[in-house]
Order: C-alpha cells, then structure tokens, then sequence
C-alpha cells in the first residue's frame, strides 16, 4: 500500500498538436480509492500509463510510496494493472492466468496456489481454476483479469475503463464487486473511466478531467452537488445540470435574477453583479413541482413541452422564457404538453456561475 503523488505532469506524443496531460498534479492518500473520470481524449489513459511507466511524461514526477519512480522501468513499480480488454491468455488456464504474474516474479509454487486460491475464492472463480478462458463468461474473464492483478501484493492497482466490454447488466453487479473487493484489500487504486455514474459509485475522490487538465477534484456528492464549473455540471448527472442564462437585478437590499419576464431572488453575496449576465445551474431532481402555485415568490412559471415517464421518476422537459428547463419530477406525476406549471427552485440547490469563465461563483451568504 503507498500513497500516490503526480506533481505537474505534462506529456505531449510525438506529432501531437496538443497537451495530452498539460500539468496534471495529484495527491492520492494511501488506500484512497481514485476515480479519473472525463470524455475521450481528455488524458485519462495517458495519465494512468505515466503511472504505470509506459510512458515517460515531458516534464513532472511521479512518487510512489515516498519514492521517485518518473523515469524507473514498470516493473519495478510494484503496480497492478487490470485492463479495459479482458487481457487474459486464451491458451492458460485460469489457474495459471491468476498466477502468471507471481510466477514471474519467482515465488515458489506453493506459494503461488495459496494465493491464487485465496484471489479466486473471492472473485468466486474457485469452481473454474481448471478451465480455459474460452469457457468462461466475459463478467468471469474480467474477473480472472482482476484476480491476477490482486494476488501480486501490489502497493497500486492501475484500472482502465475495466467494466466497459461488459453488458449493461453484468456491470452493475460487478461494480459493486469491485468496490467491495478493492475496500477489503484496502489497496490505493486508480481507476479510470468516461462514465460518471461508475465514477461516483465507485470512487472515494473523482478527479474530473478535460482536455489534459484535472478540472475539479473531490468526493462523488462535492463534484456533483457542487460542480466547479459548468463543465462538470453537464458532464456528471443524467440529464445533466441545467443552466439558464438570467440578469442580475434589483434595488436596494432586494437582488434577484430576471429571466425575461420570470425572476428569483438572488444571493446577497452576489450583489456585485447587478446589471450584469449571470447563470443559474440546478439540478433536475433539485427542483420541485408545484401545480398549485398562483404566486410568483421564489418560484418560476414554466411551459411543459415533453413529457417522459421513466419508471422510477417523470422527466419533465420545460420552457422558462424560451430557455429549456429539465425536471425531475416523482413516478406518479402527470402533465400534458402544453401544460403551465409553477417549479421551486430551493436557494440552497441553485449554483450560480461566471457567464464568461463558466466558473462557479462563491454565493455564500
Ligand atoms: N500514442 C499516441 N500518440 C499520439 N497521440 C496520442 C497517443 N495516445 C493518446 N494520444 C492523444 O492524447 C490525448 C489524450 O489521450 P488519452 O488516451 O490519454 O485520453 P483518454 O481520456 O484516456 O481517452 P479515452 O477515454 O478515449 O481512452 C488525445 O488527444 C489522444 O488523441
């Protein structure tokens, strides 16, 4: 086990016309689960093979354990790797796929068994040590790939997208096997992935990165509840955050935010923004209905133009001045397109960001 420090890593590939990290830096604590989430190409990959010594980054350090270790071969890391594609030999069995790596590290045979049936045991593949991964399920090769990079003792586990060539269903249950497993074992690991929901299910930290940088860094409910830019705020969430564009407005003590026609009171710490753009970010499941509303205090009167009942909650596409306002609303709501209807907006659930920087703005009262 070892903690984890990337200080200012920057790596461009040969014929690159960009940054493919461009000064990443990161502290993981031992035994910290680390999740790298963001879309393709913004580093993820490069990142973890910086780690793992694939790579050697243009400039920055890599510290495992209290030890440089930028420029030392992989294998004298001591990391595991566990890949996106099942990376298993076809030709061995599972028995020896989980001990490959033990093996070549010269640990005698007896050892090697205990070991193997110790990892296979909890992965539950103890049934098919005998058989050829041509015979197994992927939910169980991905779980062989897991088995053989758990067994060596490594003071890091590297993961790379390792649940997406899994069906829908098989994800979901070996997610939670995963983050089960990796809590037992107590490893530092750092997992990436593009897909938030994985991202946030899994991670102590998520570390949300976009184009070579890492954009905000903090535990799944931070980066969601309180995205530090308008980029994390659409990247995490399904439907995403909303944003709406409004003008900062009033007189006095009074401070609200005008949508053309419809307003919300505005944070008094945020009075310095009078007469200028300001966006609001909300989350669907932020926002709570309210067919009975006639007054317009702290609530916003919106047109329903979609209607999408999706089992366990009703989305609701809306209208707010002509800017499209999604809610999440309960299973059993109804509404016909067409439909006016009166949304609150909890003060407390509003973010409110920089127009132009789209940076979140401090609104603290
Ligand atoms: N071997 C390479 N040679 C040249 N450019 C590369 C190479 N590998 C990656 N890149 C570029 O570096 C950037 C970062 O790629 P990287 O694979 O790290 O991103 P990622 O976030 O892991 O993406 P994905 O989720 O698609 O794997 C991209 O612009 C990519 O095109």
């Amino acid at each position: 086990m070892s903690e984890v420090v990337l200080h200012e890593l920057v790596k461009t590939y040969p014929g690159g016309d960009k940054r493919a990290t461009d000064g990443v830096s990161l502290h993981i604590p031992d035994g910290e689960f680390m999740v790298l989430l963001g879309p393709s190409g913004c580093g993820k990959t490069t990142l973890l093979r910086m780690l793992a010594g694939l790579e050697l980054p243009d400039a920055g350090q890599v510290v495992i354990g209290g030890r440089d270790v930028t420029y030392l071969e992989p294998r004298r890391r001591n990391l595991s790797m566990v890949f996106q594609s099942y990376a298993v030999f076809p030709h061995k069995r599972v028995f020896d796929n989980i001990g490959f790596g033990l093996r070549m590290r010269g640990v005698p045979a007896g050892v090697v068994r205990r070991k193997v049936e110790w990892a296979a045991e909890l992965l539950e593949l103890t049934p098919y040590l005998d058989r050829l991964p041509a015979k197994l399920s992927g939910g169980q090769r991905q779980r062989v790939a897991v088995a053989r990079a758990i067994v060596v003792d490594a003071d890091v586990l590297l993961m790379d997208e390792p649940l997406s060539n899994l069906d829908a269903l098989l994800r979901l249950s070996f997610r939670a096997e995963l983050k089960k497993l990796v809590s037992e074992l107590g490893t530092t690991t750092i997992y990436v992935t593009h897909d938030q929901v994985e991202a946030l299910s899994l991670g102590d930290r998520v570390a949300v990165m976009r184009e070579g940088r890492i954009v905000q860094c903090g535990t799944p409910v931070e980066v969601y509840s309180h995205p530090a830019d308008e980029f994390v705020g659409g990247f995490l969430g399904s439907p995403p955050m909303n944003f709406l564009t409004g003008l900062a407005g009033g007189e006095g003590e009074s401070l609200h935010i005008d949508f053309g026609g419809q307003s919300l009171p505005l944070p008094r710490a945020l009075a310095s923004y009078r007469g200028k753009e300001l966006r609001l970010g909300i989350r669907p499941e932020a926002i709570a209905v309210e067919p009975g509303r006639t007054g317009p205090d702290g609530a916003v009167e919106v047109a329903v133009e979609v209607f999408e009942p999706l089992g366990s909650s009703t989305l609701l596409t809306t209208k707010l001045c002509g800017q499209t306002l999604k809610v999440s609303a309960s299973a059993g709501f109804r509404a016909d397109p067409g439909e006016r209807l009166w949304l609150r907006l909890p003060p407390e659930q509003c973010r409110w960001y920089d127009p132009e920087t789209q940076l979140a703005l401090e609104a603290k009262e």
